[in-house]
């Protein structure tokens, strides 16, 4: 069974690449933020979200969609693209600590990272007086976490999300 879970930073590509795998294999693709927002429907953003209940109100109700989802689409196949923060929610990890998933940590580059999200503007769980500070802090501390906890870890330096796609399909197991 195809239960494939992407995680990484923020902007590592989850989303992107999480679409193009579930297409390629004919799986339905599910993003984590998408269904927290889904859940918490008074907002219109993961950003105003964030703000307004606060970084452990959003690990409690990332936790509680998370679950939702694994009781709704129980004996179903699919492509997860986990929040750039899951992999410090202990509950999340959790509910995720099965066997029958398997997850990725699409492992990106500092820098690369830092550009792609300011490019939207500075993120509410950057927001303070050194924002590239904070992300490097957080890249060390979470990059550590995610390759600790993946099963496989995908480097995508330098390489397309179309490269990323064939390299994890390239891993499942087609049996
Ligand atoms: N391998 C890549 N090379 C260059 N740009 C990329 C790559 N992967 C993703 N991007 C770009 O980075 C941005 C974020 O990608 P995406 O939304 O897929 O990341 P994400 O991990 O889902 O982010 P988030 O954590 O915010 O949900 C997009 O503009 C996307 O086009
Ligand atoms: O990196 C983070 O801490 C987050 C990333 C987003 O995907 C959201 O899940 C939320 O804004 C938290
Ligand atoms: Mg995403």
């Amino acid at each position: 069974m195809q239960r494939i879970i992407l995680s990484g930073i923020k902007h590592s590509g989850k989303s992107t690449v999480g679409w193009a795998i579930a297409s390629r294999l004919g799986l339905f693709f599910a993003d984590l933020d998408d269904l927290i927002l889904r859940d918490a429907a008074d907002f219109s953003s993961i950003r105003e979200l964030f703000r307004e209940i606060g970084a452990d109100g959003f690990q409690k109700q990332e936790a509680e969609s998370l679950n939702h989802f694994f009781q709704a689409n129980e004996g179903k196949e699919f492509v997860l693209s986990l929040g750039g923060g899951t992999i410090e929610n202990s509950l999340a990890l959790e509910i995720m600590n099965r066997d029958d998933v398997t997850s990725y940590y699409l492992d990106a580059d500092e820098n690369d990272l830092f550009n792609r999200i300011i490019r939207g503007g500075i993120p509410p769980f950057l927001e303070g007086e050194d924002p590239k500070k904070k992300f490097s802090d957080l890249y060390k501390r979470r990059s550590a976490l995610y390759r600790n906890w993946a099963f496989r870890i995908i480097d995508t330096r330098g390489k397309t999300p179309a490269e990323i796609t064939d390299e994890i399909i390239d891993t499942v197991d087609h049996t």
